[in-house]
């Protein structure tokens, strides 16, 4: 086989990102998908119908829109002779559409691609239930006024109510907050660690925003005439002293976690331009960092290790390219709760996690200094996919930034999945 081509990120774009419930209510994740890529469309100049692919990353399926890749870069102007795609990994969907971009590149399968993450909680798909659901397919074949009356008489009160979606793992029957309150009492997590490390993620966000880092890739989504251009969750009020007044939400008798020590459910999209090497230099494109490698992993144990993904991960990116935690200037992890983030660092100097998932190799702590300099999910929010790109995003403009050679982005997912991915900055 020919050498591999290298992968390139070279421009991003997002949505400010919203609280959910708020100005981004009546769009569905297709239209903010839409905004991102045309974010990128813009800022690049780059020909649309020249693009190999359009991926898209979204956790919570619209059943309208099932290939949302696709309504999206239709929406966004891309002629329909170029390819669409959607992938399906939980938080990790976009994400696994960035690699999956950057495995076609380098194999040289295409020249350049969009991936784009999206997420509307505004609007999640409501069921009803299985009886309902049972009767109204047996009258596509009868829909007699008999057929009708029979299944309406078979009816009771909450046959007709919506059932709203658990939030929750399917295998584990938990919620995600709920796991982590198991992690963390393993893990040792002090509610006062939980705590200090959201203001610093409240701090550090309002500061890059102040500095105009985060701004950079932001496009503005005009609503009803209105124009949104910022995110909205970000809070000066987050101090020790306004945390310690609330109350554990996941488990209320013995937990560390509120609503300020979670991400909150918010609606969003961000998208990156990825081309070859080669692709990039003919059209006079600045690529911003190089998509060196990446792992997934998944946890053995989902229950008690749900979101220990970056702990699972990192080590094992690492080691295959012969890197230490020191080798790396900048670090961007999801933070999904901030307990989780302790939890995962506490893993990483864990010679006990290291013989059960790197043969013993401890990788230790990641510097605090260099992780979520400019701020996190805790504080931005977190439209479960749209973090994904945001990440890869962020990590790459920081690479300038910091004059820092490797940035590694991670994240944890449902279902016990991780994901590290190495850039190199150009
Ligand atoms: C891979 C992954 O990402 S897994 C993670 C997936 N995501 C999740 O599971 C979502 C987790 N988050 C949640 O479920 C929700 O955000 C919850 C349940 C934690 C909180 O939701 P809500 O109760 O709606 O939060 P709400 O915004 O009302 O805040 C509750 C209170 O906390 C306060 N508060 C919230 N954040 C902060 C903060 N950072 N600082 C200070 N106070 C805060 C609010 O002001 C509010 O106070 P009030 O009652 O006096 O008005």
């Amino acid at each position: 086989m020919s050498k591999l081509s290298k992968a390139m990120i070279v421009c991003g774009s997002r949505t400010p990102f919203l609280d959910s419930g708020g100005a981004y209510s009546q769009l569905m994740s297709y239209e903010l998908a839409a905004y991102a890529i045309r974010g990128v469309l813009a800022r690049s100049d780059i020909d649309p119908e020249q693009l190999g692919m359009v991926m898209a990353g979204t956790v919570v399926h619209e059943v309208e829109t099932s290939n949302v890749a696709r309504e999206a870069m239709l929406a966004a102007g891309i002629p329909s002779t170029v390819p669409a795609c959607t992938t399906s990994m939980a938080g990790l969907s976009a994400t696994a559409s960035v690699t999956s971009l950057c495995d076609m590149i380098s194999l040289g399968r295409i020249d350049s691609g969009i991936a784009v993450g999206t997420e509307t909680f505004s609007d999640i798909p409501l069921r009803y239930s299985r009886t309902l659901r049972r009767g109204a397919m047996q009258l596509r074949q009868d829909s007699s006024a008999s057929s009708v009356m029979r299944l309406l008489g078979q009816l009771r009160p909450r046959d007709i109510l919506p059932v709203m979606p658990s939030g929750g793992d399917f295998t584990t029957g938990m919620s995600m907050g709920e796991c982590t309150e198991v992690m963390v009492k393993h893990w040792g997590v002090t509610r006062d660690a939980s705590d200090a490390f959201t203001v610093r993620s409240h701090k550090l966000t309002l500061a890059a925003l102040a500095a105009g880092h985060l701004q950079q890739d932001i496009d503005a989504v005009e609503v009803d005439d209105t124009l949104v251009s910022d995110d909205n969750s970000p809070r000066a009020n987050c101090t020790l002293e306004s945390l310690a007044r609330l109350k554990p939400v996941f488990d209320k008798t013995s937990g560390i976690i509120t609503a300020g020590t979670a991400s909150r459910f918010t609606d969003g999209a961000a998208a990156l331009l990825l081309t070859s090497e080669a692709y990039a230099a003919e059209n006079d494109l600045t690529p911003l960092a190089c998509v060196r490698d990446y792992a997934f992993a998944g946890v053995s144990d989902i229950g008690s290790e749900m979101l220990l993904g970056p702990a699972a991960s990192i080590p094992r990116l690492l080691a295959k390219n012969k890197l230490s935690v020191e080798d790396i200037g900048v670090w961007e992890l999801h933070e999904a709760f901030a307990a989780q983030i302790l939890a995962n660092q506490a893993c990483l100097e864990s010679s006990e996690f290291a013989q059960q998932y790197h043969a013993g190799w401890v990788a230790g702590r990641i510097p605090l200094e260099r992780l979520n300099a400019w701020g996190g999910s805790l504080a931005l929010g977190n439209p479960f996919a749209a973090t994904g790109t945001r990440l890869l995003m962020t990590a790459a403009r920081r690479m300038h930034a910091e004059n820092a050679r490797y940035a590694v982005v991670s994240s944890c997912a449902g279902g016990g999945l991780g994901a590290a991915v190495l850039l190199e900055r150009v």
